[in-house]
């Protein structure tokens, strides 16, 4: 008999809109005055949403069905097998580059509640800085923030988003000491298709974002340590060819990583982090 075929812990309609799986009345539609864009192949969704930008009296989605050049944070490249989720989202933000920088966590917090809302509250999803999503303890998703501006402002911020929905890269195609890739599907069962989490995504980016804008970052940080993996914990942040090795406390006022080392205290703006253990 031929196994059954994965199962998602929502079992109604496939199709959005479905009834919310948490009780939040505003997870029912898109957000409105957002914009759309649905294209069955690009070269990279960030290089697409610079080029729409000049077009756009607004915020947009741009998702690509399949992504040929997806692009990494630190110049790595992003694959993305059928099925998997590649969008970003344009923004116009007249603000400074150190509050753009903040959506980052934004972001992740978004992808962690579509997540959530799509899959069931036991889904065990953790936030590493600066914006990656785990699942299960490896990487189910990577957030890249790319802008445009000048003189320290920023006109144009694009925000990239890449979830591995249905498949996950091979260990071989990440650096050695990455953190080891995982997909949803591959670690759950659960089948979620790029439209339905555009969906869960804009609607849980809308209302973070909106949250920002009213109490500013103190409560997002908030948010965002409550699920950040390894808090309290002695982690490894490398810069270039340096290394430093710390307790993680926490994230200050402009989203800097901060470690307690044998020196002090110390704020690093921008790393990668290695756990030991992988
Ligand atoms: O290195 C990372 O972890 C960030 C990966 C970001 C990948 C996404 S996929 C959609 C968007 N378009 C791109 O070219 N990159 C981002």
């Amino acid at each position: 008999m031929p196994p059954p075929p994965p199962r998602n812990l929502w079992s109604g309609p496939r199709s959005w809109p479905r009834p919310p799986l948490v009780a939040d009345p505003d997870l029912t539609g898109w957000p409105d005055g957002v914009a759309r864009h649905v294209l069955d192949r690009v070269d990279s969704t960030n290089a697409e949403a610079f080029r729409l930008a000049p077009h756009l009296s607004g915020p947009a989605w741009v998702l690509a069905r399949k992504q040929e050049a997806g692009r990494g944070r630190r110049g790595r490249a992003w694959t993305d097998p059928p099925g998997n989720f590649a969008a970003s989202l344009v923004l116009r933000p007249e603000g400074a580059a150190a509050d753009a920088a903040r959506l980052s966590f934004v972001a992740a917090l978004s992808v962690h509640d579509a997540l959530i809302a799509l899959c069931g509250p036991h889904l065990n999803i953790a936030l590493k800085w600066p914006n990656d999503v785990l699942l299960n303890g490896g990487k189910l998703s990577g957030i890249l923030l790319e802008s445009a501006g000048s003189g320290g402002q920023v006109s144009t911020l694009v925000i990239g988003i890449g979830v591995n929905l249905a498949a996950a890269p091979e260990a071989s195609e990440v650096e050695t000491q990455a953190t080891r890739p995982v997909s949803l599907k591959g670690e759950t069962g659960l089948i979620v298709t790029p439209d339905e989490f555009l969906d869960a995504l804009a609607v849980a980016f809308d209302q973070w974002s909106r949250q920002m804008r009213e109490f500013g970052f103190q409560p997002i940080r908030t948010a965002w340590l409550a699920r950040a993996a390894k808090l309290g914990e002695t982690i490894t942040a490398r810069t270039g060819g340096s290394e430093t090795t710390g307790r993680f406390e926490g994230i200050d006022e402009t989203g800097a990583l901060i470690l307690t080392t044998a020196r002090g205290r110390t704020a690093i703006p921008a790393a990668d982090i290695f756990f030991s253990g992988g």
